[in-house]
């Protein structure tokens, strides 16, 4: 295949389909949904066998367990996938919503008018279920979308998009409006992102290896939904079983996940009362930990010693950092100098302190006494995510039907001219 042939008919067949999924109607968007959700639940074992194509290859070519867990489809995350499509059939559409309508004193009427980005391109890590999110959420927001992703889910993402393309058809609509490229070579990627007359917008998806290409090539418009190096602060002031419940549950509820934690903070008064229980249970879970020299020095050498690069890194594992604070503020710069702009939760009972924590922390998702698990789609409400932006433009923490929509003016006269 020529790759670059290739891509340009793929983006050239988006733009196309774009206009004609910008002015589809609700009930046919819907319509289209409903018979992707159908297709998936009635090609399910159709979908596992392609699946167990993908976990056959991504387990001899020994990819880590947390690795496999985002590749495995099961017989509930099917049920799911098709439930989320049948969700976001249930969401209110948001193009042509207008709103903020006023009298200029011209005597013009100005308001905003909500419409799709156009063809949207995704990139995305080895995780099937967001090919049938994002192509159920591009199609109700009305915009046209190229998926690229993870070449280990290359079958099973096949598998969706014949599920996809069927829903499309049944609703009359072009099979154009969704395209899984075809093809697992990285030099799609490197045309998707530069193919500016065709995409306007790219949404990245994934870790350092993405980030630096992106940064180094995209011509086209990012979103970047980049890694999640997500803290969790413990204040001297923190409810202890609150702050136990949260470390535990933002650390060990999954590894792998970008609104996982990475590193805890936990206040210099506070840290000799709750280290030590916390560290026995993250041990007993398998968590290795790495500390600061005041963390080593409270819970012994069993705490490997922590470096500089540690504080920046994304473990996507069961391995923790812990850093001992002399106060808020040393929390927040830590925060804002090593994070990614994520998320980051503070466990306090000051009022004060948490609304500074608020303000001060410069991440998509700033949370009081919650975990950082809960920067998601879903739990916030919006149906399902594209996933989430570590951009700060319109779109900012997890995406979904109104991130992947703008607004344009619109102006109601009757003959008004500019004098
Ligand atoms: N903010 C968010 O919403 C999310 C963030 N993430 C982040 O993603 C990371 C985990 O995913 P991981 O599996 O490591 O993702 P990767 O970054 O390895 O891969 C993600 C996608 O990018 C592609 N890709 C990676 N590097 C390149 C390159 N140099 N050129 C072209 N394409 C490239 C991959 O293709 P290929 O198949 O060829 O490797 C894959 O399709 C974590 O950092 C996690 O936090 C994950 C999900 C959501
Ligand atoms: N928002 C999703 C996580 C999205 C995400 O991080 O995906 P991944 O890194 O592939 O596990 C959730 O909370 O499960």
């Amino acid at each position: 295949m020529n790759v670059k042939d290739y891509m340009q008919r793929v983006g050239q067949a988006a733009r196309k389909a774009s206009r004609a999924i910008a002015k589809a109607d609700t009930r046919q968007k819907n319509q289209a949904l409903n018979a992707m959700a159908d297709a998936i639940v009635r090609d399910s074992t159709k979908l596992l066998a392609a699946n167990q194509q993908d976990l056959d290859a991504a387990r001899a070519a020994g990819l880590d367990a947390a690795f496999i867990d985002r590749l495995a489809l099961s017989e509930a995350t099917v049920a799911s996938m098709a439930e989320g499509l049948r969700q976001i059939a249930a969401l209110p559409d948001p193009v042509g919503e207008m709103d903020d309508f006023c009298y200029r004193p011209s005597g013009i009427q100005l308001g905003k008018m909500r419409v799709p980005l156009g063809v949207v391109g995704i990139i995305y890590e080895a995780r099937p279920n967001v090919t049938a999110d994002a192509a159920g959420l591009c199609l109700k927001s009305g915009n046209a979308t190229i998926l690229r992703g993870g070449s280990e889910a290359f079958h099973s993402n096949q598998a969706i998009a014949a599920c996809v393309s069927e829903g499309l058809r049944v609703a009359g609509l072009p099979a154009e409006v969704v395209q899984v490229v075809e093809t697992t070579d990285r030099a799609a990627v490197g045309e998707l992102i530069t193919m500016q007359q065709y995409v306007d917008v790219i949404v990245p998806r994934g870790g350092k290896s993405l980030i630096a290409r992106i940064s180094a090539e995209a011509r086209v418009p990012v979103i970047k939904h980049l890694d999640g190096n997500c803290h969790v602060y413990i204040d001297d002031t923190a409810n202890p079983d609150k702050a136990f419940n949260i470390a535990m549950n933002a650390k060990t509820q999954r590894y792998a996940p970008c609104n996982t934690m990475e590193t805890l903070l936990v206040h210099t008064a506070f840290a000799e009362f709750i280290l030590p229980r916390l560290a026995e249970a993250y041990w007993e879970k398998g968590v290795e930990l790495r500390g600061c020299e005041r963390t080593r020095a409270i819970l012994g050498d069993q705490v490997v010693a922590a470096t500089e690069d540690d504080w920046f890194t994304e473990y996507s594992a069961p391995i923790l950092a812990i850093k001992v604070v002399k106060d808020l503020d040393e929390a927040i710069e830590h925060i804002n100098h090593y994070g990614s702009h994520h998320t980051d939760a503070i466990v306090s009972e000051d009022y004060g302190r948490a609304r500074r924590f608020l303000r001060e922390v410069d991440s998509s998702s700033v949370m009081v006494n919650a975990s950082t698990r809960f920067a998601d789609g879903f739990e916030y409400g919006l149906g399902a995510e594209i996933g989430i932006s570590t951009d700060k433009i319109h779109a900012r923490g997890p995406v979904g039907l109104e991130g992947l929509t703008s607004q344009k003016w619109v102006v109601l006269g009757d003959g008004q001219v500019r004098g």
